[in-house]
């Protein structure tokens, strides 16, 4: 048998789009949470491209609405012609309408412009109680309906679109989803939100065969808050555009539910309003980490390492000045090939810093190492009997830069050199003061050495380090940041380890 293009089981043509272009036809919230404002945020949030006409103008917030402003219909008309004039549209959401006469518009655009999806959230009244749609209007809303494909009311208006009473448990809820259904021919999304329980479900329902059964449920759970502003706009609008995207209704729900959940469950961050909050659209951006809190978390790993470094015989004997000469000129000596070593990986860091700013901070902490390798050989080697053969703890530490630096991750390579810095620094401010309580005695054999710790350039390089890895953090990913951590922690044993290493290997 021949087969026809059309007959493809699998369509080769571009039935999805990659960025949607989503109308919203809706009413304006200019405290952001519901309204055109929470559809643009819901269209983006799923990766949409929002454009928004405007019905009415409402003057609410949190609390509650305190005025409607329907602006001349012919207006909405005009919205609507520079739109379709122009702009191919994939979705439209269809919320607040006031009136009867924006209702007219709207069925009259629909029957010239009937894009391929067209979602109807039909809004009656706000979560705060305050009526969005005329009373006189109602009845037109209903006749709107058949011209959607997904309807989306919550409880009350499924109740009033179908003359009932409101459904109080889950099951009476489903068999109007399903009456409503019958009624228009399309798909209702029953929403759970204003059931009682720890359970919060949603409801695909269409009888006519559009789904995989007649009713697919999707169980939830009830997020324990007071931010609810705006949760049917920004469900009506991600639903639209996630439809587009994947497909079909089922597919797009099981995207849009576990994102709304996110958006009520992380909405307290926003400390929006006294009343009932906004939803947090783009809860998935945002990474929980506050400023410098991933320092912090470095810092507590660090901290083990400094104890551990202030115990070390290396260390106190450098303080009291009973150090051997043989093990400082050691450690002097490793100190100026690691520092040769330390300064190329400074470089790779500056290559791949992401602002001019920290291309230049580790460039010059690049040329600095190098100055003072270069003044280590000059003013304490010289003088010295060494050896500048490469001991075993210092290309270890090398090496794992040079790992860290080939790993292709700048968050992860500025993790792995902060050690050198931080650590550095608070071992040097506590052998300084040291030094400096116990009198600064001239005859220290050590005393030249110790007062180099008091560097304040030194300490304010830390600080920057500090604050670049900080932001770096912020943007990485969980895996990145893991990786952060590791790599920081490996350097602080390094740390140590090069303390140590004139004993062990001196
Ligand atoms: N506390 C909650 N926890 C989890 N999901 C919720 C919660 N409240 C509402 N939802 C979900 O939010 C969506 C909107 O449901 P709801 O029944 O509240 O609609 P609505 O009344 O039209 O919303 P709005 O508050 O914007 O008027 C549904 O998917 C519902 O399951
Ligand atoms: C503009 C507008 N549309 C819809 C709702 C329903 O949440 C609202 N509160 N405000």
């Amino acid at each position: 048998m021949a087969s026809s293009p059309h007959s493809l089981v699998y369509p080769l043509e571009a039935t999805r789009r990659r960025v949607p272009r989503v109308l919203s036809i809706a009413g304006s919230d200019p405290s952001g949470g519901a309204g055109i404002q929470a559809d643009l945020k819901s269209i983006a949030a799923q990766g949409g491209y929002g454009m928004a006409a405007i019905t009415a103008l409402t003057a609410q917030n949190t609390q509650g609405v305190t005025g409607v402003h329907v602006p001349p219909v012919d207006f909405l008309r005009q919205q609507l012609e520079a739109i379709g004039n122009d702009i191919e549209v994939d979705a439209v959401k269809i919320g607040m309408l006031g009136d009867a006469a924006v209702i007219e518009e709207v069925r009259r655009w629909l029957g010239e412009v009937r894009p391929a999806v067209v979602v109807l959230d039909p809004v009656m009244i706000a979560t705060s109680g305050d009526r969005l749609l005329a009373e006189s209007a109602e009845a037109a809303l209903r006749e709107l309906l058949p011209l959607a494909d997904l309807i989306t009311p919550n409880l009350p208006e499924l109740a009033m679109l179908l003359g009932e009473s409101e459904a109080a448990d889950w099951d009476t809820a489903l068999a109007q989803g399903k009456r409503l259904a019958a009624a228009c021919g399309n798909t209702v999304l029953v929403k759970g939100g204003h059931l009682e329980g720890p359970g919060c479900p949603d409801a695909l329902v269409n009888t006519v065969g559009l789904l995989s059964q007649d009713v697919v449920v999707f169980p939830g759970e009830r997020v324990d808050t007071r931010n609810s502003h705006g949760t049917g706009c920004s469900l009506s609008s991600a639903m639209a555009t996630a439809k587009v995207r994947l497909g079909d209704w089922e597919s797009a729900l099981r995207v849009v539910k576990p994102w709304l959940h996110g958006a009520l469950a992380e909405s307290a961050v926003l400390e929006v309003g006294k009343g009932n909050g906004p939803i947090h659209h783009f809860h998935a951006l945002d990474n929980g980490l506050q400023p410098r809190e991933f320092v912090a978390r470095l810092w507590d790993e660090a901290r083990p390492e400094l104890d551990a470094i202030h115990a070390l015989d290396f260390i106190k004997d450098l303080q009291s000045g009973a150090l051997g000469e043989t093990h400082f000129a050691y450690y002097l000596a490793q100190d100026a090939i690691y520092l040769n070593g330390y300064s190329r990986v400074l470089a790779r860091a500056s290559a791949l810093a992401p602002s001019e700013a920290e291309q230049l901070f580790w460039a010059r902490g690049a040329q600095t190492c190098l100055e003072v390798e270069s003044e280590l050989h000059r003013n304490w080697l010289a003088t010295r009997e060494s050896s500048n053969k490469l001991g075993p703890v210092t290309k270890a530490y090398v090496d794992h830069l040079v790992a860290a630096s080939a790993s292709g991750s700048y968050a992860v390579l500025v993790a792995a050199i902060l050690p050198c810095y931080w650590l550095y620094a608070e071992v040097g401010r506590q052998l300084h003061d040291g030094y400096v309580e116990s009198g600064a005695p001239e005859g220290h054999p050590y005393a030249d050495w110790l007062r180099t710790y008091a560097d304040e350039a030194f300490a304010e390089a830390t600080r920057k380090a500090i604050d670049i890895i900080d932001v770096a953090a912020g943007v990485a990913s969980p895996a990145e940041r893991e990786a952060m951590l590791e790599a920081f922690i490996r350097s602080c044993r390094y740390e140590t380890a090069f303390f140590d290493a004139p004993r062990v290997h001196g």
